[in-house]
């Protein structure tokens, strides 16, 4: 390792006097390419070394021994996982050298994706969240923290470029914030690809700081478009998981989304950082096993929103408890009995008093029921015959007979949540009787068939409604999977198994795996899905970390859910208040938090826009703020081009309109060379737009709307959220606002851009918006 040993001096002292600017670029070059070399070759051993062990390991004999097959199958574990990893770094696997001058000398560190080391335990590289690499992005002009910071920019294996930033506060200017900003700048003029990248080579100061904030408690980030919130939100779990392993391999981190094409955007980047065992939920699916549609009518989402709505539910929850109108007369075995209301309310007062959700407390509700009844059978038989019955019997005869346990179920019928829902929408008096706070055309809003899809504001419905039922074996109701869950399973499986075969193909080990293996792989494969499965499964799995993007659409319901997710309330909040758009979008994170954590927060600000170029970002705000939106603007990175605004008159048709928008977009997939370019309108539009533009760019545009790494896509504002594109084209501005959730959708709409916006609208434009000349 003596190559190592040269090329790891510090950068001080590296010219001399002979040389010219472009020979001293030239030996640094060469000197970095040399270690990139080194660093790589070491990859390619570890991953060489972990597959051969992976290999040997699974080849293990256990002899059938339980003890045994668990240590095995424990230690492919770790190598796989291992594996995995180094399998996942290879892009830009090394980014940053940082030399620092210290009392015990010079030192010279590579920042890396994971830390390497030679096989004599030499530090070659250093995982970007280990302490040690912190100063290669909290060091700025103003903090040079006695550093020297030198960014190396990758092309595949070879380093093609080499940014060494001035931490000097003499030769500071006004906006001297940024770091490594040739790298920053390369990464942000990139072409989009519908898949959002990791940061991690030139992640700035002010996110730094957020990013190694510590695990316990809540964490807001608030920020305006484009600041790197979510992008700040993944590295900060990827941090969590590397600083806090240990806590949070057990417990788990959730990341909750708005929608599920946005979690497929950001999908890559955990594991583009080495990290996988993530769960991710989007709001529509936080209730196990059910996918919530959209609820389209804004009033009913703002009715199902509020934290009134857990009164609500206890209240369906009460309905279901019920008093029978009259006493009934049953029949059991040869005898008669008479079950009074008075018995039933007694044992319904008891059951509930117990405390127990409503499943579990049916059991003492007929428990009580069958004694006291006979105990009244057992007087009454007394009386009439004088015969004494053991009363065990006469419980077991009443618990046999077909009536008695007919009207003990219309009492206190066991209930799944889903039931619950369903009925309290559907059934005219449970919904009167839990409703009852609500006017008249409330209620009429609200009902709806019982097969009607389930919807994401009835998601936190579900998950108090579970809380209050509790399991339905707790009522002794046995739950067998369906036939639709066994299916999910057993592909699950097969992709696990699948991806099994591929990795070990890929290391090389193809060709050696025995049946045995097989087998192993397929039980591991199972093992692996349930830990990470088994958490987003189970309602009740208590998270060692939330992480919520677009934080600021939450409901209180919602946020409701997520608390009971996290008892130890550790949560990072990324959103922008200013960029809410649903019915019951937060007003102010106080709002939102207060009922849960009261004032107990931490409230972080990002102030730079990476996006969107400032051009297009002025007129962003101009048009917020003239609708009266209270918006700090970030100040954006890049200048680019104002938005180009086209006016059609008020007596252009749809047609006119969807024409100059396939015009438009056409020169705009020619304009971006290979970018992307969305098509953003108004939900009723999409359609016709889609099908327009799918017979011009034949192949271009995607089918299915949502799939954002077509070349060109059509979608509403609320699917664009969080979204970037290279091109937008906004199709009538003004049908948004009225149409969609207002303004703030329409700012949404218009801080998507990397690089251009085209506006397209006819008849009046909203205030701030005007045709360019
Ligand atoms: N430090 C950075 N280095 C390189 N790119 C960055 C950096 N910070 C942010 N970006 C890029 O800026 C863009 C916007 O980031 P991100 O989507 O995280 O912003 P956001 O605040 O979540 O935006 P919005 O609120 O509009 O959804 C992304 O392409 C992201 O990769």
């Amino acid at each position: 390792m003596t190559e190592v040993a040269n090329t790891t001096r510090s950068l001080a002292g590296e010219g001399t006097a002979e040389t010219t600017p472009s020979e001293r670029v030239e030996r640094q070059l060469k000197l970095e390419r040399d270690y990139v070399r080194v660093l790589y070759s070491r990859l390619d051993d570890l991953r060489e070394e972990k597959s051969a062990e992976l290999a040997k390991v699974r080849r293990t004999d256990t002899g059938g021994n339980h003890q045994s097959r668990s240590e095995r199958d424990a230690f492919a574990t770790h190598y796989e996982d291992r594996l995995a990893q180094l399998n996942s770094v290879d892009n830009r696997l090394v980014f940053g050298r940082l030399d620092t001058t210290g009392e015990d000398g010079e030192h010279t560190r590579y920042i890396g994706r994971i830390g390497l080391a030679t096989e004599d335990h030499q530090r070659l590289m250093v995982d970007w969240r280990a302490r040690e690499a912190a100063a290669f992005y909290q060091a700025t002009g103003r903090h040079p923290m006695g550093v020297r910071r030198r960014h190396l920019i990758l092309d595949g294996r070879e380093v093609s470029a080499i940014e060494d930033d001035v931490l000097d506060p003499e030769m500071l200017d006004d906006d001297g914030v940024l770091q490594g900003e040739g790298a920053l700048l390369a990464a942000l003029n990139s072409k989009r690809t519908g898949r959002m990248t990791d940061i991690v080579s030139t992640i700035q100061a002010e996110q730094d700081r957020i990013i190694r904030a510590p695990l316990p408690g809540v964490h807001v980030v608030q920020g305006g478009p484009g600041t790197g919130k979510t992008a700040v939100a993944l590295h900060r779990a990827a941090y969590l998981l590397y600083e806090h392993r240990e806590r949070l391999r057990k417990s788990g981190v959730l990341i909750v989304g708005p929608s599920s094409s946005f979690l497929w955007y950001i999908d890559r980047v955990l594991p583009s950082l080495g990290e996988t065992g993530v769960v991710m939920s989007s709001l529509a699916d936080l209730y196990p096993g059910v996918h919530g549609v959209p609820e389209r009518d804004r009033e009913v989402v703002r009715i199902k929103a509020d934290l009134h709505m857990a009164e609500v539910v206890r209240q369906a929850v009460r309905d279901r408890q019920k008093v029978p109108a009259q006493d009934q007369v049953l029949h059991a075995d040869s005898y008669e009995v008479v079950l009074p209301r008075k018995l039933v309310r007694r044992a319904r007062d008891k059951a509930r008093a117990t405390g127990k959700p409503h499943n579990e407390a049916r059991g003492t509700f007929v428990k009580i029921v069958l004694r006291d009844l006979a105990e009244s059978l057992g007087e009454d038989l007394n009386k009439r015959s004088g015969n004494v019955m053991d009363r065990s019997y006469l419980v077991e005869d009443l618990r046999q007979s077909p009536e008695v346990r007919k009207a003990i179920n219309l009492c206190w019928l066991p209930l799944s949540p889903e039931t619950l829902v369903r009925q309290l929408f559907a059934k005219r008096r449970y919904l009167d009787s839990a409703f009852r706070d609500y006017s008249a055309r409330e209620r009429a809003l609200l009902e709806r068939p019982a097969d009607a899809p389930l919807t994401v504001s009835d998601v936190p419905l579900l998950d108090e409604a579970a809380e209050l039922l509790g399991d339905l074996e707790g009522a002794g109701v046995r739950i067998t999977t369906t036939e639709a869950e066994r299916a999910k399973a057993t592909e699950n499986a097969e992709k696990a198994l699948y991806n099994m075969h591929q990795s070990l193909e890929d290391v090389g080990v193809d060709g050696v795996v025995t049946a045995a293996d097989l087998t192993a792989f397929n039980e591991e494969a199972e093992h692996r899905m349930t830990a990470v499965e088994a958490a987003h499964a189970d309602r009740t799995w208590a998270y060692g970390h939330v992480v919520v993007d677009e934080a600021q659409e939450l409901t209180p319901m919602q946020w409701r859910v997520l608390m009971r997710r996290c008892p130890m309330k550790s949560f990072t909040v990324v959103g922008d208040i200013a960029q809410g758009g649903s019915a019951s979008a937060a007003k102010s994170w106080s709002a939102a938090l207060g009922p849960f954590v009261k004032d107990r927060f931490e409230l972080d600000e990002l102030t730079v826009n990476y996006r969107t170029p400032a051009a297009i970002a002025d007129a962003a705000v101009a048009v917020a703020r003239a609708a009266g939106l209270e918006i700090s603007a970030p100040k954006a990175v890049r200048d680019g081009e104002a938005p180009l605004v086209t006016g059609l008159p008020q007596s252009a048709g749809d047609e006119s309109l969807t024409q100059a928008v396939v015009d438009q977009t056409e020169a705009e997939v020619d304009a971006v060379e290979g970018g992307l370019v969305a098509v953003i309108a108004a939900e009723h539009r999409i359609g016709a737009l889609g099908s327009a533009l799918s017979e011009r760019l034949p192949g271009k545009v995607g089918a299915g709307m949502r799939r954002i790494d077509n070349q060109v896509v059509v979608l509403s504002p609320w699917d664009a959220k969080g979204l970037e594109f290279d091109s937008v084209v906004l199709v009538q501005p003004a049908e948004i606002v009225d149409d969609d959730d207002g303004v703030g959708s329409l700012y949404v709409a218009m801080t998507r851009p990397t690089q251009r916006l085209r506006v397209i609208g006819s008849g009046e434009l909203p205030e701030g918006l005007s045709p360019s000349s």
